[in-house]
């Protein structure tokens, strides 16, 4: 389902993000050794961002993939992959690599990644039902019906009262 309107709103302030994603390195803080760490450009930034600092890990790459136009998913499109030097960090089959994102929903960007990076740790923060499986941690899970709004996609506005119509 990819119309924004149909799906349950999960908005997500900063301080629940810091949270869960700081709740996520706790977790992989045991799950290595990790010789780098990847974020699955862009929303994979953030909590990448967050779990470096409290893992302590200090190399790190980007895998820049797009498949979203706002809510609409099309065509994935891999426009950066592994730099070299991470490759060569990593084992075979980018076995020791940490790989990072907001969230699995669908999959897709997830099974791409792991096509990259068949023995990588692929982590991420949220997870949707039809992704979970192809991640190897992640801190919650919302139903496939629900549409995360991220903090650095949101602002504050005006909400109507719940018993005018308020979702
Ligand atoms: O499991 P999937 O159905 O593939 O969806 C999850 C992906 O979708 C979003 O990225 P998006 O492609 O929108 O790009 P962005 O990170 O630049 O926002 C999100 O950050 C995940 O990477
Ligand atoms: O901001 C977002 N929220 C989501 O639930 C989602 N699913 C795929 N891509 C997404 N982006
Ligand atoms: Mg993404």
């Amino acid at each position: 389902m990819n119309d924004e309107a149909a799906r349950k709103p999960f908005p997500v302030s900063w301080d629940q993000f810091h949270r869960d994603a700081r709740a996520l390195a706790w977790r992989l803080n045991g799950a290595g050794p990790f010789q780098a760490l990847v974020a699955v450009t862009r929303g994979g930034l953030v909590p990448a961002a967050i779990v470096a600092r409290e893992i302590g890990m200090r190399v790190i790459d980007t895998l820049c993939v797009a498949s979203y136009d706002h809510t609409t998913q099309g065509e994935m499109q891999i426009l950066k992959g592994l730099s070299d030097a991470v490759v060569k960090l990593g084992g075979e089959g980018g076995k020791g690599l940490l790989i990072v994102d907001d969230l699995v929903d669908t999959g897709k960007t997830a099974r791409v990644v792991r096509q990259i990076a068949p023995k990588a740790h692929i982590a991420a923060v949220y997870a949707k039902p039809m992704g979970k499986p192809l991640v190897d941690t992640f801190i919650t899970e919302v139903s496939q019906d629900t549409w995360i709004f991220f903090p650095w996609d949101t602002g504050l506005s005006f909400q109507p009262p719940i018993r005018d119509g308020a979702a």
